[in-house]
């Protein structure tokens, strides 16, 4: 089935229509991972994606980030189908991949490096993202000379760097200690208001996506689809102690098990 760009799609961060991805499509390998997504991200907001393991939240990140093609149905962003990779859309990972014989100012503007700017313009804009996280004195030093929690910053200053609308970030505190990830969170929150872009975020933490999110997207176990979405209705700075709080938590808990029962019956089914 053919899908047109739905008119207001240039004014919408991202818009994914009917959207699903089956790995080696068409062989006897053939393995569905997410199926009929619909979904608009708005300018500016922070949506998680919440599932059980294997459901599809890091697949649908990559077809965002236009690094594998949707099998099925079409996403956009701003207007402009995604079909390959944009500075538009930076991804974030939960290890950092950064290049360990580069200065930390070095792998920020890589990117930049890439595109042929200057080493003076680079080592500016590196500066100014480094800034932004909190971590401008550590521009000259190498990444091993960092914690995992400082890692994680360079990245996203990294990603900063490239002035990107649409920031994907897969599971990125995972790795962390829990008093560190508490520290990112609200790290994350000040940058994400700083810079306008719409975050979205996979996480398996329900009170990660309570702290964090505009709008929780709940998945199915696989293939992923949308079960529900619940917006997150918190003022910010967030009371996560709050009974609103603890409420939702619940709600999202309460939607979560059956999707993460299912997904043990079929992992344990296809392992039996
Ligand atoms: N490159 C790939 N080739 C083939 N199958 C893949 C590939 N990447 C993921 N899959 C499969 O697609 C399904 C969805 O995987 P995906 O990593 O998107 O899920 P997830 O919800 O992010 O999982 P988790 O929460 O455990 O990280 C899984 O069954 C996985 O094995």
């Amino acid at each position: 089935m053919a899908f047109d760009a739905p008119h207001f799609s240039s004014r919408t961060a991202v818009v994914c229509r009917g959207a699903g991805k089956t790995w080696a499509a068409g062989t006897k390998r053939a393995h569905e991972a997410l199926r009929d997504v619909d979904l608009d991200i708005a300018p500016g907001e922070f949506v998680v994606f919440l599932g059980p393991s294997g459901c599809g939240k890091s697949t649908l990140l990559y077809l965002i980030a236009g690094l594998e093609d949707a099998t099925d149905g079409a996403i956009w962003s701003f207007g402009d189908k995604v079909e390959t990779p944009s500075p538009q859309r930076s991804l974030i990972f939960q290890e950092t991949s950064l290049f360990p014989w580069l200065t930390v100012w070095q792998n920020v503007s890589f990117g930049l490096a890439i595109r042929g700017a200057s080493q003076a313009e680079r080592r500016r804009v590196a500066a100014e993202a480094l800034q932004r996280v909190g971590l401008k004195a550590a521009m000259d030093k190498r990444p091993d000379e960092l914690s995992g929690g400082m890692r994680q910053r360079v990245a996203v200053a990294r990603a900063l760097a490239m002035r990107p609308k649409v920031l994907l970030m897969d599971e990125p505190f995972a790795a962390l200690d829990v008093q560190t990830r508490a520290r990112m969170q609200d790290f994350l929150l000040d940058v994400w208001r700083d810079s306008g872009a719409s975050v979205l975020f996979v996480t398996h933490h329900i009170d990660e996506a309570v702290a964090l999110a505009d709008r929780v997207v709940v998945f199915t176990a696989r293939p992923g689809r949308i079960k529900t979405i619940v917006p997150i209705d918190l003022p910010r700075p967030r009371n996560l102690f709050s009974r609103e709080a603890e409420a939702l938590r619940i709600q999202l808990t309460d939607l979560l098990r059956d999707e993460v029962d299912r997904a043990f019956a079929e992992q344990e089914a296809m392992t039996a």
